[in-house]
């Protein structure tokens, strides 16, 4: 793509220089164009213009023979060393600069950079002032004209500040108290988990108020007589525990492992087993189904024994109970086994502060909007409390515990119901109260941004993988002079330009050639730079040109509407926002602005303006095709007309469509009849298998006997643009 931003300032300077250097086509003059545009980068002021396309042309040409001058002199030696710049001028570049691009950072004409890289590797008479440079060709450019290389962001994207809530760091000892166990009960499909919790859920609903409804909300506290509670968490299976260690939340104190006593250990076991260990979570064994005749719990103890799981008959620390879930028998036994267990842990916490604790589930309630089960682990929890989670904030409005009944304060290991949520938090999610809601905003923000700019990083990556690819295949496609020595390849490339050439600028503008000038605007230098990279692959000038008229960080601004306006273009914005004032007057002026937050997707939609702006082309529907079997004359008044006596092969010929005659498979007429008759009778359709004879309006076409009619109609399909920006 020929990117042609300059100052207004400039541009009667670059008329004058490029009218002299078209007239004279002297190498002095491309000195002066190069002067012109001395700025490292496309400069932006209030009124940029966008060049002609015509100066590319007559530079490129002019370029072209030039090069070729210089390439076909042998006497190169006499000429100057290529730099003689003393002290090192500084030059700043970035990968995938142009030629053009390269010489205005260095303040030389582009034919220093073209003599730089005389006789290295490259294919120089490939090489255009709009060729992209790899990195090794710039830091050759460089080192031979002896300047210093400064590789370049555009710019340093800007650095936003860290919003995020943490946890706080350890508390002071003095401030802990001691705290429930919260369990998670785990083991093989089938024996028995859902039914020991469901026993315990009841026996404490029971112990509670008789008959009253538990409500499921993913944990559950169990009160002993002694007054000691366990909270239980209640989503059996090892999938969720590991779920949660997965986000990191290490919310379980004890996993219960359920080994049913007639089934013995089976792979759920080990796996239990294992996911307790590696979250160095201790065990206490539920051997279950002890009701049932034929179980044996010492068999269950011995196999446990291969698993590194000792109980204490054997000399070792677990502890194991003999249980029935069915008929509840030992599970206070249990219980209190858990409690033993949590006592020897000293499980503690800090009641006082901020809260912070872990979602265990999320729903949305068809009344109260997101709800949340959370475990606190450190604070207390009020109504009133600001939490963040995830990327969603509270001000809680309502707590309620297990059986539904509000409740003023939860305190750590306290499973509790939160209703207040702007968004659904996910299991496992942190829990942090922070100060306020601006505050809470700030932070959720702050990870919808972090999670973008993540985002955007792999998108970036992904993009600029596929432009790789794109070019290495551009590349490849250019290899077809690889073979040839480099005089031929010179002859070629000037016979190709010598073509080029031939479009005179006139004709080339009287053929209303499509264009689309694009203004870019970004949230950071970084995605502006990706975009104008994958716009600088552009090879589709010969169907639509691409201009880029300008490119920017920022949301979009009037002065970019305006510049839209003025040249006819759409605005295409990454990331950034336009405001319902600017939206307003893009409307009044009939300017489109594109706003996107995925870069293919903005890419996409560059595509399709492309595609629009394309003229229509024209396909042709085949309706039917008949054979000629005879030819014979007829006379019409002082007129002879040839007529075909045909047969309809396939489909059918209709009298008002578009008809066309081959031979030998050659296209020889396309028109319209003149008449169909079927017999003598004039018709308007005949259909296949049928005969008819058919005259042209064409009548000093004489048919042959072979030759096929083949009757269409024309349909217009959209153009589509055959850039391929690579991905
Ligand atoms: N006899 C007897 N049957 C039991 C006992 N505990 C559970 N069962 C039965 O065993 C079957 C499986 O029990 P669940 O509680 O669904 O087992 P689970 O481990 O939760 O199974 P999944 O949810 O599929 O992993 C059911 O038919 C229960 O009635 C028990 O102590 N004694």
């Amino acid at each position: 793509m020929n990117l042609k931003i300059l100052k207004l300032e400039n541009l009667l300077r670059c008329h004058a220089v490029f009218r002299q250097l078209h007239s004279l086509g002297q190498r002095r003059m491309l000195a002066q164009w190069s002067h012109v545009f001395s700025s490292a980068y496309p400069v932006w002021t209030a009124q940029p213009c966008v060049w002609p396309w015509q100066t590319d042309l007559v530079i490129g040409a002019a370029l072209s023979q030039y090069r070729l001058l210089v390439t076909k002199k042998e006497g190169r030696s006499q000429k100057p060393p290529l730099s003689s710049t003393k002290s090192k001028k500084e030059v700043e570049v970035w990968i995938g600069m142009t030629v053009q691009e390269l010489a205005r950072a260095m303040e030389k004409d582009v034919d220093c950079v073209f003599e730089a890289l005389m006789n290295t590797d490259i294919d120089i008479d490939s090489l255009e002032a709009h060729s992209h440079l790899d990195e090794v060709w710039i830091k050759e450019v460089i080192k031979k004209t002896r300047m210093k290389l400064k590789w370049s962001k555009l710019k340093q994207d800007k650095v936003r500040e860290n919003k995020d809530a943490v946890r706080r760091p350890q508390a002071d000892p003095a401030l802990l108290i001691p705290r429930s166990p919260v369990v998670t009960i785990m083991g093989h499909v089938d024996h028995g988990k859902t039914t020991l919790l469901d026993k315990l859920r009841k026996t404490q609903v029971a112990a509670m108020e008789a008959g009253g409804i538990t409500q499921h909300i993913g944990a559950f506290l169990v009160s002993l007589p002694s007054g000691e509670r366990i909270t239980f968490l209640d989503t059996p299976g090892h999938a969720a525990f590991s779920a949660m260690r997965a986000r990191g939340a290490q919310v379980t104190d004890i996993v219960i492992l359920v080994v049913a006593a007639d089934d013995g250990v089976m792979k759920q076991t080990v796996e239990s087993i294992q996911h307790a260990r590696d979250a160095q979570v201790p065990i206490v064994l539920a051997i279950n189904k002890c009701d049932k005749a034929e179980a044996d719990p010492e068999k269950v103890k011995k196999e446990l024994l291969a698993y590194d799981v000792v109980c204490e008959d054997y000399g070792g620390d677990v502890q194991a109970v003999h249980i029935s879930a069915v008929t509840g028998d030992n599970l206070m036994a249990l219980a209190e086994a858990t409690i033993a267990l949590a006592e020897m842990l000293e499980l503690k916490a800090d009641p006082t502060g901020p809260v912070e604790g872990t979602v265990i589930e999320s729903f949305t309630d068809k009344g109260r909007g997101p709800v949340t089960t959370a475990i606190i682990q450190r604070g207390t929890l009020r109504k009133g409390s600001i939490l963040v989670a995830g990327k969603s904030w509270a001000k809680v409005r309502l707590m309620f515990d297990e059986n539904g009944k509000p409740i003023q304060e939860a305190y750590p290991s306290m499973p509790v119901g939160i209703v207040g949520w702007r968004d659904l938090p996910s299991a496992g999610d942190e829990i942090l109260e922070v100060e306020s809601e601006p505050r809470a905003r700030a932070v959720v923000d702050w990870r919808k941004y972090e999670q973008e700019q993540e985002k955007n990083k792999e998108d970036l990556k992904i993009i600029e993988e596929k432009r790789k690819e794109h070019q290495e295949a551009h590349q490849k496609a250019r290899e077809k002079y690889g073979t040839l020595h480099w005089k031929e390849r010179s002859f070629l490339k000037y016979q190709e330009k010598k073509e080029q050439k031939l479009l005179k600028p006139k004709e080339k503008e009287e053929r209303d050639s499509p264009v689309l000038p694009i203004i870019i605007k970004g949230d950071v230098d970084g995605s502006v730079e990706a975009i104008v990279n994958i716009m600088n692959t552009y090879d589709a000038s010969h169907e639509c040109e691409l201009q880029l008229v300008h490119f920017g960080v920022g949301d979009v601004s009037e002065n970019d509407v305006n510049l839209a306006e003025t040249f006819h273009g759409v605005i295409y914005g990454f990331n950034v926002n336009a405001g319902n004032v600017i939206q307003q007057s893009a409307a009044k002026k009939g300017v489109k602005i594109r706003l996107h937050k995925i870069i293919y997707r903005l890419i996409e939609d560059v595509q399709e303006e492309l595609s629009f702006r394309l003229p229509c082309t024209v396909e042709e529907n085949p309706i039917g095709e008949a054979s000629i079997l005879a030819t014979f004359t007829v006379t019409e008044g002082k007129k002879k007309v040839p007529v075909a006596g045909c047969r309809v092969q396939k489909g059918q010929l209709e009298k008002q469509k578009k008809f066309k005659l081959i031979r030998n498979r050659d296209v020889i007429w396309k028109g319209s009849l003149t008449s169909l008759k079927h017999h003598k009778d004039d018709i308007s359709v005949i259909k296949s298998g049928m005969d008819c004879g058919l005259s042209l309006s064409e009548e000093k076409i004489e048919f042959k006997v072979g030759d096929e009619i083949i009757c269409y109609e024309e349909k217009e399909v959209p153009g589509k643009t055959s850039w391929d920006p690579g991905f």
